[in-house]
């Protein structure tokens, strides 16, 4: 692998303010990289860092086999999270303006169609809505053609057919072997874009790998949530009838269950089992509003890392990357009526 991305043991403060905490990563050239995690947790720092505008105060940074300051900017591509281009140019003289920083540069109008701007090509960029804006700015670190691209959450405020664009954009450039670094709030965009995703937070990058396999070490099994309404099972007003339910339950199903909040999760479920389930719920008196079958995706990853690093409560949020649901038979109630 030829590693053309990387921080070693990166660290930055401000003041009291701890951004960067021993951040290390690598990314191969053609890769696509997410970095995902909390406000706060120091993504921006360690682009800036990566793209010259942060000075580490210790740790090393290289792009494209040299530091940030001695790189050929007519193959480096930055999206700042903040970027203030000129008001008072239109749309194609503003890719036109960065089209002419470059001795060889891609057509402007090109890349307005790219992005989805060509019939906004002749409106001022301060008339142009808050997404128009942000593809803009992509477009704009396009123009040299560059072989990594650095982008600082590219699709924040833009509309989900502006979002298609910018990913299949993404897509395709990665495709045609540009490195990609972008970081994002977006867990399905990062799934969707991403060979490998690093979660960071609190200034450290806590794990590293492909989506699936963040799943497979963090996110847990796939699993049958029994959603009950609010008489139902509920663990801050716990009742002995719903206990001694709850207790059969895990005498019947051979799946591990647990209660979580105002809802039942019974994991390890394949989808060609939920039927079953549901009648072994039935049977041990769970009543339930819904059940809805998710598979965890990044962003139980991301709750999991996340929640662990901060030493917050899990609350049994799941991610839907894939899920089934259905509705059923009355909820448990702490007077144990509801039952089928
Ligand atoms: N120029 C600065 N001066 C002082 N503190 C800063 C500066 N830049 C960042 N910080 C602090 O460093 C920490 C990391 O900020 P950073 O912007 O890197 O986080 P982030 O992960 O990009 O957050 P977000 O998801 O909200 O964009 C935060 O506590 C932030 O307040």
């Amino acid at each position: 692998m030829n590693p053309v991305v990387v921080a070693e043991d990166v660290a930055k403060h401000y003041g009291e303010t701890i951004a960067l905490d021993g951040a290390s990563l690598s990314i191969d050239a053609g890769e696509v990289f997410a970095l995902i995690g909390p406000n706060g947790a120091g993504k921006t720092t360690l682009v800036r860092a990566l793209t010259g505008t942060v000075s580490p105060d210790s740790g090393s940074v290289s792009v494209l086999g040299a530091s940030p300051a001695d790189v050929d900017a007519s193959r480096l591509g930055v999206l700042p999270q903040s970027f203030s281009p000129p008001d008072r140019l239109s749309a194609r003289e503003l890719l036109a303006y960065y089209a002419s920083l470059y001795p060889e540069s891609r057509d402007p109008d090109t890349v307005l169609a790219e992005v989805g701007l060509e019939d906004s090509a002749e409106t001022w960029y301060e008339n142009l809505s808050g997404g128009q804006q942000r593809r803009a700015c992509v477009g704009s670190t396009l123009l040299n053609d560059p072989d990594v691209l650095v982008l600082d959450e590219p699709t924040t405020g833009i509309d989900p057919a502006g979002r298609r664009t910018i990913h299949r954009l993404i897509e395709d450039l990665a495709a045609a072997g540009t490195t990609v670094l972008l970081t994002t709030h977006d867990m399905a965009e990062a799934e969707r874009l991403a060979d490998r995703v690093g979660l960071l937070a609190d200034g450290t990058v806590l794990d590293v790998g492909s989506p699936a396999a963040l799943v497979d070490r963090h996110a847990g099994s796939d699993r049958l949530v029994v959603e009950q309404a609010e008489t139902g099972i509920d663990t801050d007003a716990p009742s002995t009838t719903a206990d001694d339910l709850l207790a059969t339950a895990r005498e019947t199903l051979p799946n591990r269950i647990e209660r979580d909040r105002s809802h039942l999760i019974v994991h390890d479920v394949d989808p060609t089992d939920i039927g079953s389930v549901a009648d072994d719920l039935s049977a041990a008196g769970i009543g339930y509003t819904g059940l809805r079958w998710t598979e965890p995706g990044l962003e139980a990853v991301y709750y999991a890392l996340a929640d662990a690093e901060t030493g917050s409560e899990p609350d049994g949020r799941d991610s839907v990357a894939g899920e089934a649901s259905a509705t059923s038979n009355p909820p448990v109630s702490d007077a144990g009526g509801g039952r089928p």
